[in-house]
């Protein structure tokens, strides 16, 4: 090794295998430590093997101060002092130069992987070869207690061997899969960076993961994710940091460039004076929509950054416009986290709640691609039903938007909306806890414990018994009390129980398994008891007799066998008596539910609140009507299981650290309080639009007042907004900020492309001809990514079974089951479109018959920022009121 070789010519004792074998490792950390970058055990063990870092330590303690020093030294040899400042176009040299790095990066890359490779190859086999061997090399007597104990270290010995040897092999196949992602384009990026006070600059190169040369000290490539990374994202040349665990580091960059490397070939090479060079992001961006998000870490933008790192706050609110980022920096971030704390946080820590399963899809290979596990992902819908499920048919949130928009003439409509937007609030949330204060004095109900039509333990017995207990003990412990007093109840009378008639009844009709199964547990007694009779043999008899003749009734020869066998029946009966009563079922969590919605000044009462919403009685009725028949809706789930867990104690999950939620702005401030309940030691990190918001209970993530902001505080909270747009043309972002009311501070990324073009029609026919027209014309332009975007489902279905019949083909139509997102042209309603994006979009109606209320703005708005390089509107007639108000030269219509 040439490090081996540097020391030993300069006399350090090569024999001292030790002291040698560490010495990688010990220069390694000292270079760590001099570019300050977060060398954690993680990333160490993954360069080096178990036993060297061990020996870096005992070199460490050992050394004298001299090899020390020459380590500093050697440090300095090992890094390249030649840097030059380059101009801003890369001349043929510099390229010639940069392609010559690249094949000795390649070429480093390749003999390095070659080398892993047959050991990652027979990988499963060694493993297995030494577990077979583990006994072999133990030797166990147990004789004597000397005996043993070397027998107990022999063992524990073989056992660090192993582990050992695994967890060097894991670390060998994680290096091996890093090194095979860099291979066909080992970097993106560059910073030529001087520290303060020394007088060489060091290159800094960029990538996915990082590579060390075989000598184990050069940085060949550096993970975007260190500190020292940071820099390529926040400054451009000239003065610059980069914050580390021990503290700022400050110096100049003399230069930022960026590649784009293809099968280890340079494509493009750009420098950089600015933010990340807007090139690389035009060519990015303007490339076609995916079925599946992209990493972006080759142009992460400053503020995005910002978010990625964040690593202070317990709540981060990521406020931005549609198309600015939100979900890609998410996902960078939970990659960042995951290598930032890579000891201690695991994906399965970490819990993205989508806006719907589809997007899950969309999203999925992202951290895959980084070369990270996916953390867990799930929507609110999925956990509500999990926990109320089996007990009510549930609506979700699709339901409750398409009736929103399609059922406002429908009787009770403003009652619902109101009922929407009530238990969606913080006051509801205050009621309910204030509910359960007053169900600790009165008002508690029970179910009474039935069997076989009678009534074992009465409603009103559990009453009396729940507010017999100090009334100072929480209402939850009293229930537990409760419960334990049940299940004892049952076992006396379970005991009782077994002289029934019914018991009789049933011993004449057991089968031969029930048998087997009593004398089963008859002889198991009689073992333990040590019992000096052979079972087995009256078995075997018994068993015998019955095979002979099934129909007789049995003749129980000893009482005690009878005895068990009625205990047998009655406990079978009573299982699922005590399963209910530990399931906390003697509860009547609905009628504690649906007793709330009685008369305002009975509401008043229960929950001290002193004003109840409008249409309250109107709104009653319809929450009772929906209990009754075992169904919720979707604004009653989670106060439901708020209410039920206020009352049965709360259900939390210690395990998760980080909680994501994208599409912030779309769950209530209710929900928001639900979840930091449901995980309290999560941090969590909100991603949103509330000119997005197309529920009725949205809630505004950045307003001054914002309820996400009182929900761990001010001073745990942190605020970052994202104005800049990516994802849309600049014609496409200056017509939908124009949507907006406040849009004007929406900046749109300068890629230019071709207005939105608005083509108003003399019917329907003629309308769904044009669009067939244009879809055939978007797809000869190479847009394999298009989407009819409707207001509802009903709409998406006259949209599909026009657009088939008038002869378009290869259609999908997308529903709220459909799970994977797919390239190809679809018909998809507004709400399911969120969060992702296409080629092209066309609003299939864009007329006042479809959009005409203020409060459809922002559904609008969603539907058109799904678009990336085209937008096309439709209208018969007249257009919707707010396209209408935009000025004329922000599209094109066409007629
Ligand atoms: N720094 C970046 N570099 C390259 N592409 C980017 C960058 N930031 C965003 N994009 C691209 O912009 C598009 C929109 O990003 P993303 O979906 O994360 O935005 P969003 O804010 O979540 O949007 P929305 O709220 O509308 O769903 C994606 O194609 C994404 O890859």
């Amino acid at each position: 090794m040439a490090i081996r070789q540097h020391l030993a010519n300069r006399g350090l004792n090569r024999d001292d295998k030790k002291r040698t074998d560490g010495m990688p490792v010990l220069f390694y950390i000292n270079r760590l430590n001099a570019k300050h970058h977060c060398g954690n055990i993680g990333e160490l063990s993954s360069n080096f093997m178990l036993s060297d870092i061990v020996n870096a330590f005992y070199l460490h303690l050992y050394c004298s101060t001299w090899v020390r020093g020459l380590s500093t030294v050697m440090m300095l040899l090992y890094t390249n002092p030649k840097r030059g400042v380059f101009e801003e176009m890369v001349n043929e040299q510099d390229w010639q130069q940069e392609q010559d790095r690249l094949d000795l990066v390649s070429v480093t890359l390749r003999a390095a992987i070659a080398e892993l490779e047959p050991e990652v190859a027979g990988l499963r086999d060694q493993v297995a070869e030494i577990r077979k061997r583990f006994w072999e090399e133990v030797t166990i007597n147990t004789s004597t207690h000397e005996d043993f104990e070397e027998s107990f270290y022999s063992m524990k010995q073989q056992e660090a061997v192993l582990s050992e040897r695994e967890r060097s092999h894991q670390n060998r196949v994680q290096r091996w899969k890093s090194m095979k992602r860099l291979l066909p384009s080992p970097y993106f990026g560059r910073v030529d960076f001087q520290e303060d006070g020394l007088s060489s600059n060091e290159q800094i190169y960029i990538g996915v993961s990082s590579f060390v040369d075989v000598d184990g000290l050069s940085f060949l490539v550096y993970d975007w994710r260190t500190p020292i990374a940071s820099m390529y994202y926040d400054y451009s040349p000239g003065a610059s940091a980069y914050e580390t665990p021990g503290g700022r580091v400050a110096g100049t960059m003399m230069l930022k460039r960026q590649y784009q490397i293809r099968e280890r070939e340079l494509q493009n090479v750009f420098d950089t004076s600015l933010t990340i060079g807007d090139e690389l992001l035009q060519q990015v961006l303007g490339q076609g929509a995916d079925t599946q998000m992209k990493t972006i870490v080759a142009t992460i933008q400053k503020e995005q950054n910002a978010i990625i790192r964040d690593d202070k706050s317990r709540m981060l609110i990521v406020q931005g416009a549609a198309g600015s980022g939100k979900t890609s920096a998410a996902l960078q971030r939970v990659a960042y986290l995951l290598y930032k704390h890579r000891n201690k946080l695991k994906a399965d820590q970490m819990i993205l709640f989508s806006p719907n399963p589809m997007f899950n899809s969309y999203v999925s290979t992202v951290l895959p691609e980084l070369g990270e596990e996916n953390m867990q992902q799930t929507t609110l819908q999925e956990y509500l039903e999990y926990w109320l499920g089996s007990s009510f048919r549930l609506e979700d949130p699709f339901e409750q938007i398409e009736y929103v928009l399609t059922s406002i003439q429908s009787q009770g409509y403003e009652a619902r909306l109101s009922g929407i937007r009530y238990k969606a609030s913080e006051a509801f949330l205050r009621a309910l806890q204030s509910y359960a204060l007053w169900l600790g004095k009165e008002g508690m109900m029970f179910r009474g414990i039935r069997f076989q039509d009678r009534e074992l333990i009465t409603e009103e017995q559990l009453k009396s018994r729940f507010y017999g207990y100090d009334s100072s003990i929480r209402l939850a412990n009293r229930v537990a009390l409760l419960r334990e007093w049940i299940l004892r109840e049952l076992t006396s009378l379970e005991r009782k129980e077994q002289e029934a008639r019914w018991v009789q009844d049933e011993l004449n009709y057991l089968d031969n398994d029930q048998y087997a199964e009593a004398h089963g547990a008859l002889r198991k007694k009689y073992r333990q008891e040590k019992a000096v009779f052979d079972l087995n043999e009256q078995f075997a008899e018994m068993y015998g007799e019955l095979e002979q003749d099934e129909a007789n009734d049995f003749d129980f020869s000893t009482q005690e066998e009878e005895e068990l066998l009625r205990r047998m029946i009655v406990k079978e009966h009573f299982k699922p008596l005590r399963q209910d009563a530990k399931r906390l079922k003697f509860i009547n969590v609905n009628g504690l539910y649906d007793q709330l919605f009685v008369d305002d000044d009975a509401y008043r009462l229960m929950t001290n609140e002193t004003e109840v919403p409008e249409h309250w009685q109107e709104m009653c009725k319809q929450t009772k009507e929906k209990l009754s028949r075992q169904e919720l809706f979707y604004e009653d789930a989670a106060p439901f299981l708020y209410l039920k867990e206020l009352v049965e104690g709360a259900r939390t999950n210690t395990e998760v650290r980080h909680l994501f939620i994208d599409e912030g702005q779309d769950y209530s401030p209710f929900q928001f309080l639900f979840l930091k309940q449901l995980f309290p030691r999560a941090r969590m990190t909100v991603l949103g639009d509330f000119g997005q918001a197309i529920f009725p209970q949205a809630t505004n993530l950045h307003a001054a007042d914002s309820p996400l902001i009182r929900l761990y505080g001010e001073g745990d909270t942190s605020l970052i907004r994202l104005v800049r747009s990516y994802r849309s043309t600049r014609e496409i972002v200056e017509f939908t900020k124009a949507l907006l009311p406040n849009g004007e501070e929406i900046v749109p990324f300068e890629r230019n492309g071709r207005k939105p073009v608005l083509s108003k029609m003399g019917g329907d026919k003629m309308k769904v001809a044009r669009l067939i027209e244009d879809l055939a014309e978007l797809r000869d332009e190479g847009f394999d990514s298009i989407a009819v975007i409707t207001k509802t489902m009903a709409e998406s279905l006259e949209a599909y079974e026009a657009l088939k019949a008038g002869g378009c083909e290869a259609l999908r139509l997308i529903t709220k089951e459909t799970l994977t997102f797919e390239r190809g042209t679809m018909v998809i309603p507004a709400y399911l479109a969120k969060g992702v994006e296409f080629d092209a979009v066309l609003i299939y109606d864009a007329s006042p018959r479809t959009y005409h209320r203020e409060s459809e703005r922002k559904l609008f708005y969603t539907a058109c920022t799904r678009a990336m390089h085209r937008l096309l509107l439709y209208a018969t007639g007249e257009w919707a009121p707010f396209v209408q108000a935009l000025d004329t030269s922000l599209y094109e219509e066409m007629r």
